[in-house]
């Protein structure tokens, strides 16, 4: 079990983390999602033991990563942009990494690049964009760690690529190995992840699918009998998705302490119809309007 409890950072005097705790169970792929700049970044750098907490623990099955180096060697950071690596060839990444990892397995780094058509004694300077982030999911996975925390993986990979990129994290998983996927690719990550970490002002909320699926929110087709209620559909329980002519496409807060929902019922609506709880309506009901870009 990887427990994150009461972890607080802060950069350049500017509190990123602020109280976050959450847990992944082994074998689980979590999806971590939130606005640019809300820390996406700095929590798995930090989950990764590369970043330091000002308070709170990182633990891996109940043992600080930060206090027990050794533990390092369980949780692998993926980056997005493998910049420390310039200099190096494929290769030369993969013989450092086997010196740091104890179950590196060459064999598989060897015959993912090849799947993915990379060559291994290029300089990783002059692998493209996608070639990059492919590359170094590959060494990631290599490690064999039971965590791989993955920034953005198919940030910048042609979608030919992107499948072969998804299918290796698939086949990991199958595995048992832990995943965290930050992604701004909603789609992608509710076809993959058993839990959606929503990161808000430095905090983290954990959504499980079956929440993300309708717990908290409601999806709603409706057509008003009369005027529409503007006072109503400006409340905070409920958000406008699309408004044509007098047909209206909602989402309502169903968290208790919210009675939008029997408000509705209430108004006696011509259509009231529910549709399907996607991830990108409970990202745009819990970040739409809000501004973490920093
Ligand atoms: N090295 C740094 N120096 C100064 N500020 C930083 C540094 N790294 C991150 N920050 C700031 O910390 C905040 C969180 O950045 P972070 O990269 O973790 O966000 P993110 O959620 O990963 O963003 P994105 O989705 O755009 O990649 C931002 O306000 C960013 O400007």
């Amino acid at each position: 079990m990887l427990t994150v409890r009461n972890l607080h950072k802060a950069i350049d005097r500017r509190p990123v983390l602020k109280q976050v705790e959450f847990a992944v169970a082994p074998g689980l792929v979590a999806g971590l999602i939130g606005r640019n700049g809300a820390g996406k970044t700095t929590l798995l750098k930090t989950m990764a033991g590369i970043i330091d907490p000002d308070h709170g623990t990182v633990e891996y099955e109940g043992q600080s990563v930060h206090r027990h180096p050794s533990l390092k060697r369980e949780i692998v950071f993926v980056p997005d942009n493998p910049e420390g690596w310039f200099g190096y060839t494929a290769w030369g990444c993969a013989d450092l990494y086997a010196q740091v990892y104890p179950r590196f397995d060459m064999a598989y780094f060897k015959d993912t690049m090849r799947r993915f058509g990379l060559p291994v004694d290029r300089n990783i300077r002059h692998f493209s964009k996608g070639m990059r982030m492919m590359f170094s999911t590959a060494l990631g996975l290599s490690t064999k760690a039971r965590y791989v925390l993955l920034d953005e993986p198919t940030n910048g990979v042609d979608p030919i690529a992107k499948k072969q990129v998804l299918s290796l994290l698939m086949e990991a998983a199958a595995e048992g190995v832990s995943l965290v996927i930050s992604s701004h690719l909603l789609e992608e990550l509710e076809r993959m992840t058993d839990t959606i970490l929503l990161m808000k002002d430095g905090a983290v909320e954990t959504h499980t699918s079956e929440d993300v699926a309708g717990g908290r929110v409601m999806k709603l087709q409706v057509v008003f009998a009369g005027e529409a209620p503007e006072m109503w559909l400006e409340g905070r329980h409920v958000r406008v998705l699309e408004n044509i002519g007098r047909v209206y496409t909602l989402l309502l807060n169903t968290e208790p302490g919210s009675a939008a929902y029997e408000e509705l019922q209430g108004m006696e609506p011509l259509l009231m119809e529910p549709l399907p709880v996607k991830l990108d309506d409970l990202y745009v009901w819990k970040l739409g309007g809000e501004t973490d870009v920093g």
